[in-house]
């Protein structure tokens, strides 16, 4: 777990969310063996697992695969990711190049290059409908409502009060967080890793990737994830973990990166997080079962001091 009080709180100490798990971070051995990950489909809106025992094991390492549900179709969105960042303007997506963060004043949202191999189209939900083509935009609000379906599965678990869950997750337990839409291109012409290694800030992320290329961190090794056409991988962020860790049901936060890539490659996810938007922003929060929640931080302070960090590296100025 990361930052934690003697009282075992959890604080954001911006430049050290990683630092109790700096080890893991800094752990450039390749991977050792293909990860076998549990599996779950939604009947519905109920979450279900072969057994409670593969859903624990599910949670402890916060993440699993979800079988794509047949209603929904994601050809556009594979488009979209193949096409985004080709500024090529004979093709139906590949002028989404020059709509970038200047646009929505915040240097994240629209077209941004980072700085390791990955190149992405962000965007969060109330831009959707504006900006996006409305075949895309028709599957991010289908991805929302399955977050939504999961988020509750797992909330389910713990025991925090439903009359708890908005405020715990700053508006996901009833679709009203913030949630992004992100695209993914990694550029193989450039040196270096694909994506460093970091947890997501929000609450769960899922993930469509067709390619290999994702590794997670798990029993003290790297473990490739192998992509599976028919799945979405699911895994829970650090705002998860700081919420559950104390309840009754703790769920983990997965550490992942992607491996240096040589050919292009595409992904897309869909990042569900604590209400974030300007003027409303519900913060972030921790349950005790004896103490009940408590506000941690802006839902902003987490998500800037992640991406620094995942950037710029965990400070390693003292021990914990
Ligand atoms: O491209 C992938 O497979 C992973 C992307 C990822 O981890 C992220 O966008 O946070
Ligand atoms: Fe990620």
């Amino acid at each position: 777990m990361t930052q934690a009080t003697a009282h075992g709180e959890w604080k954001l100490d911006p430049g050290r969310i990683y630092q109790r798990e700096l080890r893991k971070r800094v752990d450039e051995r390749p991977a050792e063996s293909a990860a076998v990950l549990q599996r779950a489909s939604l009947d519905g809106s109920e979450l279900v697992f072969d057994s409670s025992v593969t859903r624990d094991r599910a949670l402890d390492d916060g993440v699993f695969l979800l079988t794509i549900p047949d209603s929904i179709d994601f050809t556009a969105c594979d488009r979209f990711a193949r096409q985004f960042y080709t500024g090529n303007t004979g093709l139906r997506y590949g002028h989404y190049r020059y709509i970038d963060g200047e646009r929505f004043g915040d240097a994240l949202l629209g077209y941004h290059e980072r700085i390791n191999q990955i190149e992405q189209f962000l965007l969060e939900r109330r831009l959707w409908q504006a900006v996006y083509p409305a075949e895309v935009s028709a599957c991010g609000i289908a991805l929302t409502v399955i977050a939504a379906h999961v988020l509750r599965a797992v909330l389910k678990l713990t025991d925090i009060a439903r009359r708890d869950w908005d405020q715990a997750t700053g508006g996901c337990a009833t679709e009203s967080g913030s949630y992004h839409l992100t695209f993914n291109h990694y550029r193989p012409a450039l040196p270096g890793i694909g994506l460093s290694s970091h947890k997501d800030d929000g609450f769960m992320t899922i993930l469509r990737t067709s390619s290999p290329g994702l590794e997670i961190h798990r029993g003290d090794r790297w473990e490739a994830v192998v992509p599976d056409a028919a799945c979405f991988v699911v895994n829970f962020g650090l705002s998860m973990e700081i919420l559950t860790r104390r309840s009754s049901r703790p769920v983990s936060a997965i550490m992942h990166r992607v491996q240096h890539q040589t050919m292009d490659r595409f992904s897309f996810g869909h990042f569900s997080s604590s209400l974030c938007k300007p003027g409303a922003e519900a913060g972030i929060h921790s349950y005790d079962s004896a103490r009940g929640l408590r506000h941690i931080c802006s839902s902003r302070e987490l998500i800037d001091a992640n991406d620094v960090e995942i950037y710029h590296g965990t400070r390693s100025d003292g021990a914990t």
